[in-house]
């Protein structure tokens, strides 16, 4: 791609970490960075995917800039996904989790990851995962159980940032984590059937900002990688392990690799499940069908000279049954 002649910025005045402070540095920054920008702010959820799709239309801008959180970032996908050629999508860190940004980005300072991306920038496609039954689009990822039940008491909390989602959780673990039955299939084969205590699918590796919950997941290779845990490893055990990828090897762990996963309850009640942080309301849903759209998405991402920095982020553990679990 070559260098950016326009930048919308668009900020959520509602994410997590926003402030009137870092708004104006980014405007700065590219300002200084050269194109010209325009900034909008979000009015009320829903409002980044319409900009976004506006975006898509002639005269939009060559960058969009997400400055919020994982749902400031999903809503702008949503909004550009499907049209070719769309604006390349920067996300920079202003919301709780920023997953997506630590994905991307690692964690570097975010003022020079925005003068890299626009002085020189590198274009990912990355993949997407389509939810059947909702015919919604995630880009982060999608779980069950555990995580997706802390995501309400998450937002309900005093705490800032990552702490947030990981206040949420102890609180969850204290209060007693119900482990539901479960299924999962990936590619029509079933890689784990009985007690669960969550099944992640990426998408990214990380999940409410510190959790490297399919630590082995890569956003452009066109499949989804699925980690499913039971009850034989203990719960609090799990999170802990989990800050570096280093539950995939343990035992009651399962990790998979394909194109089409299958989340299910087996007991006839309904299956929680949230994407890219939204919980799904759904009634009485038991199983949810996620598809990967490879490579369905512009993003502006990490060129080869910072990959080496990013990727040392990855874990090195090889999951548990790799042999015979990833395709
Ligand atoms: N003006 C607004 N008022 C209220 N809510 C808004 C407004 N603009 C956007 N939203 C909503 O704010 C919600 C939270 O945003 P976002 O997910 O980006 O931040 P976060 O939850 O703090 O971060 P993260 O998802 O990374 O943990 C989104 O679901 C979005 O729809």
């Amino acid at each position: 791609m070559s260098v950016p002649k326009s930048v919308l910025l668009v900020v959520n005045p509602a994410a997590g970490s926003h402030s009137a402070d870092v708004t104006a540095e980014a405007l700065r920054l590219v300002r200084e960075a050269g194109p010209a920008v325009d900034l909008l702010l979000t009015r009320h959820p829903g409002h980044a995917r319409a900009l976004a799709r506006a975006a898509t239309g002639p005269g939009g801008p060559d960058v969009l800039v997400s400055l919020g959180g994982d749902g400031t970032a999903h809503e702008l996908m949503t909004g550009l996904a499907g049209s070719p050629g769309h604006p390349a999508l920067l996300v920079l860190p202003g919301g709780s989790g920023n997953s997506l940004y630590r994905e991307l980005w690692s964690d570097r300072p975010w003022q020079s990851v925005l003068e890299t991306a626009l002085s020189a920038p590198h274009v990912r496609q990355v993949d997407l995962i389509r939810v059947a039954e909702t015919r919604g689009t995630a880009l982060l990822g999608a779980s069950t159980g555990l995580a997706a039940q802390t995501l309400n008491p998450a937002r309900g909390n005093a705490a800032r940032g990552r702490d947030r989602y990981e206040k949420a959780l102890l609180d969850a673990l204290r209060t007693g984590f119900p482990p539901y039955p479960g299924r999962v299939t990936v590619d029509g084969a079933e890689v784990h059937s009985g007690d669960t205590v969550c099944a992640n699918v990426g998408g990214g590796r990380y999940r409410a900002g510190r959790f490297m919950a399919c630590p082995h997941s890569v956003l452009d290779d066109g499949l989804l990688d699925v980690c499913v845990a039971g009850t034989a490893l203990p719960t609090p055990e799990l999170l802990r392990l989990a800050r570096e990828g280093h539950h995939v090897v343990r035992e009651g762990v399962v990790y998979a690799r394909g194109r089409r996963v299958v989340l299910e309850r087996t007991d006839g009640r309904p299956l929680l499940f949230e994407y890219d942080g939204d919980l799904v309301r759904s009634g009485d849903a038991t199983r949810y069908t996620l598809d990967v759209v490879p490579r369905a998405l512009r993003v502006l991402a990490a060129g080869a000279s910072h990959r080496a920095e990013i990727s040392q982020d990855r874990t090195h553990e090889t999951p548990r049954k790799a042999s015979t679990q990833i395709t």
